[in-house]
């Protein structure tokens, strides 16, 4: 086993190779591998980091190293004044669990249970839990950490496994005035994480992935592959993309792999059992595309030989859309995040550096704040039930969602069994908001039941993962509902600032600012410059659902029409949770390794 950047020393063939080596790779071929029987390759694109850039919290916000990162155009946005927008990917061995912003939450688990009631029995809350728990540890902060921050956590919801989670050692103390607004002023609790139960509604404190003792990253390089890196049955192959898939009869043979830089050098290499895609949302539909594994239509349009018709790769794009709203402190705590970025003399950084360094306290310990406040309808207007009511007699799906899924109607039926679920969360108490602070004066509110849909097709049959990007759409702000939310998002945090118990800061509003005033020009505002179309969280765009409502993936991640192909990423999800992805997905791939294992049946 070991690290390879060409090809001479690689078996000639592998029982499973998988596309990836970012989070979900590298958790299915760590157990995998259990099975000293049992080859793996992984073929990943980027390579392997041991900067302090990826290890330290405090970078993951403004992690400097783009080296590690794809940075994927999207198309013009006809909601969004023809705006175009980058989303930023993972690009090296831990894929974006290397380079994230560390937030290591759950979604309700409601989230879950939408999943299983779309088709996939054993994918709701209650049969992930046991992932859940099998995948993370909670490094518990000591007493004193646990009693100056004031944190909040369940444990029950933690097992022992490879990746770490906890709770920092430092607040800024700003952090405590913003909670005190939701506390005092606007009516909520600080509750329990809701590791354990699923019940996150409200305000709680996030833990990061990290390692409660070193305080550095926890990713899926650091929990999954290096403690298997020397297993002889084990093999990396870096700087290399996956092209293609062969297949024969519909059955996979093996792959086309191409070095990154050097498009001559290139190899096909046999597949016994299976291949696994875990290239993540965006490259994931464009291999299966490239395979031959998509829509007729799309793959005859460039003379690609088609091998399996289903439309539903590269539909069902979902993120979290995300208001950045930007307030001005004019008398923020004398310690608050912008010392850390002033050109004094001695460097305030460089102190704080010292600090983590030395003795792994300090605000380098804290990646981008730890509060979240979710929020339901109800929470952001006293009048839900027109909005409610709009839902059901608001326009249909073909006036909002992109043309091609007017030209594949597969997949508005498939929406529409999504509505039917969403729909009724919505008018529940579904989390609509994940709104993030730290101590500074930035507020994001991510909107975590999108209505819009977007798609990821590929344009040409260069495979490049980089050069020839697929084409993204994010299809956002298209349904009426998200433009409504995001206008309630806006008042709710306003409402935030503005409570008295910031008045203690003097907060102002830079953006949208005080010109902004009726909704007419909220929404002005959310399309001109306010809304952006993701959080970072691209998922769903090999949906795990019925065939015929336009699903790519049954509930044992196979492939429909396929033997031996599997995706196991980001792709997978049907909807996407109110909850950043990166705790979910490690659940996710868990299990997904059970299931190609064969411990889970699938019954009927
Ligand atoms: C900047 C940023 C901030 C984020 N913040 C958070 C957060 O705070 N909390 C949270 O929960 N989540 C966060 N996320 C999301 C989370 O990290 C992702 O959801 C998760 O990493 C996705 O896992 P994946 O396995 O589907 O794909 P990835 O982890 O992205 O792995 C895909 C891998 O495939 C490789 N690849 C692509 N194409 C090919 C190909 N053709 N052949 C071979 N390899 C290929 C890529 O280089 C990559 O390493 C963030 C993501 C980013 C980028």
């Amino acid at each position: 086993g070991g690290v390879h950047h060409d090809y001479q020393l690689l078996r000639d063939s592998y029982d499973y190779i998988i596309a990836g080596g970012g989070l979900t790779g590298l958790v299915v071929a760590n157990r995998l591998t259990e099975d000293a029987n049992v080859t793996v390759l992984v073929v990943e694109y980027g390579d392997f980091d041991d900067s302090w850039d990826t290890a330290i919290p405090y970078y993951a916000d403004q992690l400097q190293n783009k080296v590690l990162m794809f940075q994927q155009y999207s198309t013009e946005q006809l909601n969004l004044e023809n705006r175009t927008f980058t989303l930023a990917l993972g690009m090296n061995v831990g894929g974006g669990s290397a380079v994230n912003e560390m937030a290591m939450t759950r979604g309700q688990a409601q989230d879950y249970d939408a999943w299983e009631e779309l088709g996939n029995s054993g994918w709701g809350w209650a049969g992930l839990q046991k992932y859940f728990r099998k995948s993370t540890t909670l490094d518990v902060p000591s007493d004193e950490v646990k009693a100056k921050n004031k944190y909040k956590f369940s444990t029950a919801g933690y097992g022992n496994g490879p990746v770490k989670a906890t709770f920092p050692p430092w607040q800024w103390p700003d952090a405590y005035t913003l909670n005190d607004a939701w506390t005092k002023n606007l009516g909520f609790e600080i509750r329990e994480d809701g590791a354990t139960d699923g019940k996150i509604l409200g305000v709680s404190w996030k833990p990061i992935s990290a390692d409660g003792k070193n305080l550095t990253r926890s990713s899926a390089r650091t929990a999954y592959y290096d403690p298997a890196a020397n297993r002889p049955n084990l093999d990396i192959l870096v700087e290399n993309y996956v092209a293609r898939v062969s297949t024969k009869d519909s059955k996979v043979i093996g792959v086309d792999i191409i070095a990154r830089i050097n498009l001559e050098r290139h190899i096909t290499l046999p597949v016994h059992k299976e291949v696994i895609l875990a290239a993540g949302a965006i490259h994931t539909p464009q291999i299966l595309q490239l395979s031959g594994i998509g829509a007729a239509d799309l793959l005859e349009s460039l003379n690609i030989t088609v091998v399996q018709d289903l439309p539903g790769v590269g539909a069902n794009y979902q993120d979290h859309p995300t208001i950045k709203m930007e307030f001005s402190f004019t008398s923020p705590s004398s310690a608050n995040p912008s010392t850390l970025t002033s050109e004094t003399d001695p460097l305030p950084s460089e102190s704080a550096l010292n600090t983590f360094l030395n003795n792994r306290t300090g605000p380098f310990t804290s990646a981008h704040g730890n509060t979240r406040a979710v929020l339901s309808l109800s929470n952001l207007t006293t009048s839900p039930a027109s909005l409610i009511q709009s839902l059901y007699d608001g326009p249909g799906p073909e006036t909002f969602l992109p043309q091609y899924y007017a030209d594949h109607p597969d997949l508005i039926e498939g929406y529409k069994s999504q509505s039917f679920i969403v729909n009724r969360m919505i008018a529940g108490d579904a989390g609509l908001f994940e709104v993030s602070w730290a101590a500074d004066s930035r507020i994001n509110l991510a909107a975590a039941k999108p209505l819009s849909r977007g798609t990821v097709l590929i344009e040409s049959t260069n495979p490049h993962p980089e050069e020839a990007a697929p084409r993204l759409d994010f299809g956002a702000l298209a349904h009426p509902f998200d433009t409504a939310v995001g206008v309630l998002g806006v008042k709710l945090g306003r409402k935030f600032v503005g409570a008295p118990a910031l008045a203690g800061l003097s907060p102002t509003e830079v953006s949208p600012g005080p010109g902004v005033v009726t909704d007419a020009q909220v929404e002005a505002a959310l399309r001109g410059s306010l809304f952006q179309p993701h959080g970072n969280n691209p998922c769903c765009t090999a949906a795990m659902m019925p065939q015929g409502y336009g699903g790519v993936v049954d509930e044992e991640l196979r492939v429909y029409g396929i033997k031996g192909l599997r995706v196991v990423d980001a792709s997978v999800l049907p909807l996407i949770p109110v909850a950043g992805l990166q705790a979910t997905l490690y659940a996710v791939a868990e299990r997904a390794a059970d299931v190609i294992k064969g411990v889970v049946v699938t019954e009927g």
